[in-house]
C-alpha cells in the first residue's frame, strides 16, 4: 500500500472556513470513456457518480446519478467529441445537482493513472515533472496513459487552483520481490530499457485484499489472499500479509489472464512469427494482441453475459472461448497457491468476478482437494456486498468482494492533501 505524505504547499488554505473542504472528485479516464465519482471524505459518503462512454462517437452516452436527496439517474445520448467535452458534460451534470466544480467544498481531484513505472510507489500531487513521467510511460501503457493524461490536463484547466493527485495502478505491486518482478532475460538489456514486471489494477487488488481480510474478521497482516480482478482487463495477484508478492500483468497490461480483447500469456515467439512469416508490422501485432485477441478474438464477443447466452444456445466458439478463459484462470489460481504456500481466501472481483457465478464455479471446479469449492446456493446469490460463496467450514474462503477503486483513490487523495494531515 502506498502511504500518504502531507503536502501543505498544495492544501487550500482558506482560514475563514469553519469546516475544511473534504470533497474529492475521482476520475478514471479510459481511452473512450470517463468514469467519475464525487465523494465527501469527512464521512466517506458518495455524492454523485457517472460515466461518459463512447467518447468521439455520435452515440456517446452520459449517465449521471446523484446519490444525495434521492435523485434519479439521468441519461442522454449524443455526440461527445473528446475528453474535454466529456469532462464539461460531467461538470454540467454535477452543477445541475448543486455540486458544481466551482464549489469551495471541493478539496482535490484524484486521478487513476495506470502506469507509474517503478518510480511512483505512492499517490502523488501532479506537477509538470509528474506529467512528463506519465507521458514518458505511454509506450508501455498505450491504451491507458494517454487517456489518463488528457483527463488530468482537462481537469487542471477546469480547476487550476486545486491539487490534482495521481493514484497509480502499479503502486501496490512495487512490493513484489525481484524473483517475481524480473523477466529471465539479459539483465543489462532489461535494466537499460526498464523492462520488468510492474503489474496493474493495483488500487483494486489493494482494496479487495483488505476488504477480504475484513470479511474474514482478520487484519490484512494475518491473511494470504489470491485476488482475481476479472473486468474487461483482468489480472490476478498473490497477496501475502497485505503485500503483493506476485501479479499476472507485467511490463504492460497485456500479460497474464485471457481478457476481453487482450491475449494474456503466450510464447513471445508468436510475435516474431507474425512479423517474419505473417508479414505484419509491429504496430499491427500490437493492435492484434491488445484489441483483437482474448475473448473477442476467440469468439467475436468480449462481454461475458453475451458469451454465456451463446453457450446456452449451443454455440461452440463461445464455449471454446469460455474454456480457454477458465483454463488460464485455473492455472493462475494453482500458481499463486504455490507462491503463497498457505491461502486463506480467493476473492473474485470486477465486472465478471462479481457477477458471473458460472466463471466462479468453473474456476474452482474439482479443486476440493486443494480446499477450494463454491456452494451452489451461495454462489447463485446476485448483488450485495462482500460475501462468502464457499461452503460452511471450507478450508479456504472463496469470496465475492466488489471492488471500489474510486473510494480507494479518494481515500488516498484525501490522506495526501486533506487539511487534517
Ligand atoms: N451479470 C454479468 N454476468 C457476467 N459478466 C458480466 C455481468 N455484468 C458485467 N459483466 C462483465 O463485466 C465486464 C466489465 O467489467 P468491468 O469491471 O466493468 O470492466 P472495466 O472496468 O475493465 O471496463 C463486461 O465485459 C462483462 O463481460
Ligand atoms: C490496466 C488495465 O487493464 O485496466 P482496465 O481493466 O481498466 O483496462
Ligand atoms: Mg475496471
Amino acid at each position: 500500500m502506498s502511504s500518504a505524505r502531507p503536502s501543505p504547499a498544495t492544501t487550500p488554505s482558506d482560514e475563514s472556513r469553519s469546516t475544511p473542504p473534504a470533497r474529492v472528485l475521482v476520475l478514471n479516464s479510459g481511452s473512450s470513456s470517463v468514469k467519475y465519482q464525487l465523494l465527501d471524505m469527512s464521512d466517506s459518503s458518495r455524492l454523485a457518480s457517472g460515466l461518459v462512454e463512447r467518447i468521439g462517437e455520435r452515440t456517446s452516452l452520459v449517465r449521471h446519478t446523484p446519490l444525495v436527496s434521492g435523485g434519479e439517474t439521468r441519461e442522454r445520448t449524443g455526440p461527445v467529441a473528446d475528453h474535454d467535452a466529456a469532462l464539461k458534460a460531467m461538470a454540467e451534470e454535477l452543477a445541475a445537482d448543486g455540486l458544481g466544480l466551482d464549489s469551495p467544498e471541493l478539496l482535490a481531484i484524484g486521478h487513476r493513472v495506470v502506469h507509474g513505472g517503478k518510480y511512483f510507489t505512492e499517490p502523488t500531487v501532479i506537477d509538470e515533472r509528474v506529467l512528463s513521467e506519465i507521458e514518458r510511460l505511454i509506450p508501455v501503457a498505450p491504451l491507458h496513459n494517454p487517456a489518463n493524461l488528457t483527463g488530468i490536463r482537462t481537469a487542471t484547466a477546469l480547476r487550476p487552483d486545486l491539487p490534482q493527485v495521481a493514484v497509480f495502478d502499479t503502486a501496490f505491486h512495487t512490493t513484489m520481490p525481484e524473483s517475481a518482478a524480473r523477466y529471465a532475460i539479459d539483465v543489462e538489456t532489461a535494466d537499460a530499457h526498464r523492462v520488468r514486471r510492474y503489474g496493474f489494477h493495483g488500487t483494486s487488488h489493494a482494496y479487495v485484499s483488505r476488504a477480504t481480510a475484513r470479511l474474514l474478521g482478520k487484519a490484512p497482516e494475518e491473511v494470504n489472499v489470491i485476488v482475481l480482478h476479472l473486468g474487461n482487463g483482468a489480472s490476478a495477484s498473490a497477496v501475502r500479509a497485505g503485500r503483493c508478492v506476485d501479479t499476472s500483468m507485467g511490463l504492460t497490461p497485456l500479460e497474464g489472464l485471457v481478457m476481453g480483447t487482450r491475449s494474456g500469456d503466450m510464447d513471445p515467439a508468436v510475435i516474431f512469427h507474425l512479423l517474419r512469416v505473417g508479414g505484419m508490422s509491429a504496430d499491427e501485432v500490437d493492435a492484434l494482441l491488445n484489441k483483437r485477441s482474448g475473448l473477442v478474438g476467440l469468439c467475436g464477443d468480449n462481454d461475458m453475459r453475451e458469451i454465456r447466452r451463446r453457450i446456452s444456445e449451443g454455440d461452440e466458439r463461445a464455449k471454446l472461448a469460455f474454456d480457454i478463459y477458465i483454463h488460464r484462470l485455473r492455472k493462475y489460481i494453482g500458481a499463486y497457491y504455490a507462491v503463497l504456500g498457505r491461502v486463506d481466501a480467493v476473492a473474485f472481483t470486477a465486472g465478471v468476478g462479481e457477477n458471473s457465478a458460472e466463471v466462479r464455479e468453473a474456476a474452482v471446479a474439482g479443486l476440493e482437494g486443494l480446499g477450494l469449492a463454491v456452494d451452489g446456493e451461495r454462489n447463485a446469490v446476485r448483488g450485495g456486498g462482500a460475501r462468502l460463496v464457499s461452503p460452511e467450514g471450507a478450508r479456504i474462503a472463496v469470496a465475492v468482494v466488489p471492488t471500489d477503486e474510486e473510494m480507494e483513490i479518494a481515500q488516498q487523495t484525501y490522506a495526501l492533501v486533506g487539511k487534517d494531515n
